[in-house]
C-alpha cells in the first residue's frame, strides 16, 4: 500500500488561495445547513491537558458533494508567557472516502489559519453594514493577521484599528500585515465608530462590551471556544441578532452563547442558502467556533493542487 504524502505548512501556505477556498466554504457551509445531511459532521470532541493548560480537538467530517474524507486534529494551549510555539497546532489526515485509506497527512496549522479567516469574511458579506468604513480587531496574533490579510482584500475599509493587550505582539502584527494599520491602547478606543469588529483573542472574560459598539456593526467572535470562556458581554450577545456556524456547536462549547442564554437567529450556512434573511441593518453577532467540514474542503483544495504539481 503507498505511504500518504506529507504536505509541509510551508507547502500549504503556497498552495492555499483564498480567492479558490472562500467559494468553496460558502458552497460547504450551505450544504452543512441544507437540512438534508449532505454533510456528516459531529460536535468536535475536546479533552483537556490540565496539567499544561492545554486541549485536543478532534474534528473529522464528510462530504459526499465535495468527496472528502477528513479529520483534523488540532492543539490549543493557554499561556502567560509569550512563546515563540504557536498557541494553536493542528494537523489534518486526509482520507479516500471510497476505502478509507490514508492519502495526506498535512499541516493543519495555516488551514486553521486561512479558513477561520475566510469563513469570517463570508460572514461579514453578507452581515456588514452597507457603509462598512472602519474595520476593528481585537487580539494581535496569528488570527488577527490572517483576518486582516482577507479583510483588506475582500473590502475596502478606510481605517483598520487593532487593540492587542502585549505591546510586543502588537508591534509584531503591525510589522508582519502588509498595509496600514491604526494601533489603539484600549479596546474602547479601537471599537468606538467601528462598523466590523473581528475579536481574535484567548480571553477567557468578556473583552468587548455592547456600550462601546456602533449601533447597526458586524462582530464576528471568533476567540471563547469553551463553555466557560467569553469574549463579548451579556447586553451584547442578548441585544444583536445571532448568527453561528454550527448550533449544536455553540450550544455545546460557545461560553458567550451558553452562558448569556442569547438567542441563535439562524446558522450562517442557512443565510448562504436564502433561508435566513442577513439582518444586516441590525447589530450582528457571528459566533465563529470552527467546523471539520472546512478543514476537509480546504485539505482538498491543497492536495488537488499538490497532485497537480506532480
Ligand atoms: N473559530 C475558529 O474557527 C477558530 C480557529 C482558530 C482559532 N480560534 C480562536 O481565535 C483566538 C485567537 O487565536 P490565535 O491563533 O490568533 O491565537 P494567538 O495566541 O496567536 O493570539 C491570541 C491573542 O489574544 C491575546 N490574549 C491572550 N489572552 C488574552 C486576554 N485574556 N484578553 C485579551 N487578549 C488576550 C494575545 O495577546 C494574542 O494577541 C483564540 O481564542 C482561538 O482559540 C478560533
Ligand atoms: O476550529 C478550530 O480549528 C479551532 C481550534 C481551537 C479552538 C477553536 N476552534
Amino acid at each position: 500500500m503507498a505511504m500518504p504524502v506529507l504536505i509541509s505548512a510551508e507547502t500549504v501556505e503556497k498552495l492555499l488561495q483564498y480567492g479558490e477556498l472562500v467559494p468553496r466554504l460558502e458552497v460547504a457551509l450551505g450544504k452543512f445547513s441544507s437540512g438534508k445531511g449532505e454533510i456528516v459532521q459531529p460536535v468536535r470532541s475536546v479533552l483537556a491537558i490540565e496539567k499544561y493548560n492545554g486541549y485536543l480537538g478532534v474534528m473529522p467530517a464528510y462530504s459526499a458533494h465535495d468527496d472528502v474524507l477528513a479529520t483534523k486534529i488540532v492543539a490549543f494551549y493557554q499561556r502567560d508567557q509569550p512563546s515563540s510555539i504557536p498557541a494553536h497546532q493542528a494537523s489534518v489526515l486526509l482520507f479516500d472516502p471510497e476505502h478509507g485509506t490514508l492519502k495526506a497527512v498535512m499541516d493543519g496549522t495555516v488551514i486553521t489559519e486561512k479558513r477561520t479567516a475566510a469563513v469570517s469574511a463570508i460572514a461579514t458579506k453578507f452581515l456588514k453594514p452597507v457603509q462598512a468604513d472602519v474595520l476593528c480587531i481585537l487580539g494581535s496574533g496569528v488570527q488577527a493577521v490572517s483576518h486582516y490579510e482577507i479583510f483588506t482584500e475582500m473590502f475596502s475599509f478606510k481605517e483598520v484599528r487593532v487593540w492587542g493587550r502585549t505591546k510586543e505582539n502588537v508591534d509584531r502584527f503591525a510589522q508582519t500585515v502588509r498595509g496600514p494599520v491604526r494601533v489603539c491602547s484600549s479596546v474602547k478606543e479601537a471599537v468606538l465608530g467601528a462598523d466590523v469588529i473581528v475579536t481574535v483573542t484567548m480571553a477567557t472574560e468578556p473583552v468587548l462590551f455592547a456600550e462601546w459598539v456602533k449601533p447597526g456593526a458586524h462582530i464576528n467572535a471568533v476567540g471563547a471556544c469553551r463553555p466557560d470562556w467569553r469574549e463579548l458581554d451579556d447586553t451584547l450577545m442578548k441585544s444583536a441578532v445571532l448568527y453561528v456556524d454550527t448550533r449544536e456547536g455553540a450550544m455545546k462549547e460557545s461560553g458567550d452563547v451558553i452562558l448569556s442564554g442569547a438567542e441563535i437567529f439562524a446558522e450562517l450556512g442557512e443565510v448562504v442558502n436564502g433561508d435566513k434573511p442577513a439582518l444586516h441593518e441590525k447589530t450582528t453577532v457571528f459566533k465563529s467556533l470552527g467546523m471539520g467540514i472546512q478543514d476537509a474542503v480546504a485539505a482538498k483544495l491543497v492536495f488537488d493542487s499538490w497532485n497537480a504539481q506532480q
